[in-house]
């Protein structure tokens, strides 16, 4: 429950809590919540078959026996706890370079600042950045921020570790090039987001936590605490994802879809805030080498770099992520031919994306 002393540590536009935050129709709340039963892999025993129909037909799934102790699972929940409940202008002040503290938007800069977009919608929520590869260089006198630190590089080590795993027997199952698909998963990319998603109160106090998105990582893995809102869109529904102690919840990301020639989807999913708590998650995603060019027989050959500077521009622009759509080969030509009928110059404002946006799409986030 949110006690009024803890009303401080909130964002200033977290703290009117019944306010009504204008939500476009698409991001409707009124759907019925049905819990579902994600399927299940167990990394110690990994059958490369329950992987792959999990890739295929969920893109997302809830991994099990995966060696992270359960006792660093519960301290980083707490420490993370702890962090969230200091004052909102102590965790100005505290979260500095390269962590960065945010709110409202999980759409961050490559400094991991907050994104100006175009979009009127709020993310109920607020965050930490954390950029795995840095995190030796963040030295906190502050001794929670230092001991979170630490509890977080010994987790990066596990998520690498898992991250790995898991691309590998991927790319087995699909027959990937083992030299080309090295650099498809890149550990120095992985980076942390630790999210706390504010409590609403009653009386017309509902919001999204993060509004309807797919990931633009490789894989995303996330670890969140036992008050649940996780939804993912599957059969034209939306479905609760229900939280376990002790397991992780993995989705496919777009980079995964592309890589895999749209055999896995990168799952639609989004965050429901709604219960009088306040709900905790740690995600950890990672892409491939900025450089590398994912070439697929869907999509025009692109490198993450280009992704998601393009995923940056439409979130400015465009108030949302067109994403993958982008590059679909069909589209793009489409495109083209169209242009040439009709004898006019392609003109720099008429890009495919007016041909591909979708605006139920999603909105940008990792
Ligand atoms: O908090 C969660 O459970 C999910 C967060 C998420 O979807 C994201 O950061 O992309
Ligand atoms: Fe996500």
């Amino acid at each position: 429950m949110l006690e009024t002393s803890n009303l401080g540590s909130y964002p200033p536009v977290f703290r009117k809590l019944n306010s009504v935050v204008p939500q476009p129709k698409s991001y409707s709340m009124d759907d019925t919540q049905v819990s579902v039963p994600v399927p299940t892999v167990d990394l110690q025993c990994l059958s490369l078959h329950k992987l792959g129909e999990a890739c295929e037909s969920w893109g997302i799934f809830r991994l099990v026996n995966h060696g992270i102790p359960s006792t660093l699972l519960s301290k980083l929940q707490h420490h993370a706890k702890m962090l969230f409940s200091l004052s909102f202008e102590s965790k100005q002040a505290l979260i500095t370079d390269p962590m960065s503290y945010f709110w409202g938007t999980p759409a961050l800069t490559s400094s991991g600042a907050a994104l100006k977009s175009s979009s009127p919608n709020m993310n109920w929520l607020e965050g930490l950045n954390v950029p795995l590869s840095q995190l030796t260089q963040f030295q906190p006198e502050n001794p929670l921020l230092h001991c979170f630190r630490l509890l977080l590089e010994e987790y990066g080590r596990h998520l690498s570790r898992i991250a790995t795993t898991l691309f590998q027997s991927m790319a087995k199952n699909l027959h990937l090039d083992p030299e080309q698909s090295e650099s498809m998963l890149e550990e120095s990319t992985g980076f942390f987001r630790v999210y706390r998603y504010p409590p609403r109160r009653s009386m017309g106090g509902e919001a999204w936590g993060m509004i309807p998105h797919t990931d633009s990582s490789v894989l995303s893995i996330v670890n969140q605490d036992q008050v649940g809102g996780l939804e993912i869109f599957k059969d034209n529904k939306w479905l609760l994802v229900d939280p376990i102690p002790n397991t992780l919840i993995v989705h496919i990301g777009d980079m995964m879809q592309a890589i895999s020639n749209d055999g896995y989807t990168s799952v639609r999913h989004r965050v429901r805030v709604k219960k009088p708590e306040e709900r905790l998650s740690i995600c950890y995603f990672v892409f491939p080498a900025e450089d590398s060019v994912i070439r697929s027989s869907k999509y025009k050959p692109f490198t993450y770099k280009e992704f998601q500077e393009q995923v940056q521009k439409d979130t400015r622009a465009l108030g949302y992520k067109v994403g993958l759509k982008r590059y679909v080969w069909a589209l793009v030509e489409n495109y083209s031919n169209l242009m040439h009928e009709c004898f006019e110059p392609v003109k720099e404002s008429r890009t495919a994306t007016h041909l591909v946006a979708d605006k139920s799409g999603s909105e940008n986030s990792p």
